[in-house]
């Protein structure tokens, strides 16, 4: 049986600014999720109520491709990586690129993107302290060693820091910060990607205040813990009405 996908029609190409929807957890929910046109989706391969298993992941993707669907990119989030973890998941499941939040090996960019051929996004934790306290100053870019990885990294990712978890806080930080992050990236290219606490009632301010690349959310596009539909959708229409 064929199914129809409006919402891939509905100009992915054309939006300004590109929209990740994280933490799908089955078949039906990625089914749907797709057909309301997000440019990334992402499965959470980390320790979380999300995680989800690599053949579960590639059932579902083959499942779609064979219904007809235009898949968006795929992106596998990992918290902190081994080799073996990552070759497990990308042995299993056709993702297109790989996530990777908190800390990191530094040498598994250069050497995943070069096995794999996959797009790697890194994913930089900000303290989710109030505009007052940081005062638009960032606090974690030196540490974070980011200007060696940059040959190795597609997209960088500013994302709320979780301690437990790694992300998927559902909390933002200080917007505040994120110029400083444009200036870095301005140099190099490289695309900037906003996460943390976003949904449909704050994306369009945000988008309002920082030109970034795309936005990414989790949390914000649930209810009771489960991604509803029409969160998604109305998350996804905030971002395509945004135009740089
Ligand atoms: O979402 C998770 O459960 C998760 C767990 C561990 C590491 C990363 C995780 N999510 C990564 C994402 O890309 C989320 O979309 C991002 O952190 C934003 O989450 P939220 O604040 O809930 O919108």
């Amino acid at each position: 049986m064929t199914i129809t996908y409006p919402a891939d029609r509905a100009g992915r190409a054309s939006r300004a600014v590109k929209a990740k929807i994280c933490g799908l957890t089955t078949l039906d929910i990625t089914r749907r999720v797709v057909k309301c046109g997000p440019d990334h989706i992402g499965f959470v391969f980390a320790p979380s109520r999300r995680q989800v298993l690599p053949l579960e992941v590639n059932h579902w993707l083959k499942t779609l491709k064979a219904e007809g669907a235009a898949l968006p990119g795929t992106v596998g989030v990992f918290v902190q990586p081994t080799r073996q973890a990552l070759q497990e998941v990308l042995d299993a499941a056709p993702l297109d690129a790989v996530q990777f939040n908190a800390e990191h090996d530094p040498s598994l960019l250069e050497w995943v993107k070069s096995k794999y051929n996959v797009g790697v996004w890194v994913t930089v934790p900000i303290g989710s302290g109030s505009h007052a306290e940081q005062d638009g100053k960032d606090p974690v870019m030196p540490e974070m060693g980011i200007i060696r990885q940059i040959p190795f990294i597609d997209v960088i990712l500013l994302d709320t820091h979780h301690p437990a978890q790694g992300g998927g806080s559902g909390k933002t930080f200080d917007w505040n910060v994120i110029p400083s992050y444009q200036e870095l990236l301005r140099n190099c290219g490289l695309p900037l990607y906003v996460a943390g606490g976003l949904g449909p009632e704050n994306v369009a301010s945000l988008l309002a205040r920082h030109q970034v690349h795309g936005v990414d959310v989790s949390s914000g596009v649930e209810t009771n813990g489960t991604k509803d539909i029409d969160k998604v959708a109305s998350f996804i229409e905030r971002v395509s009405h945004h135009d740089n």
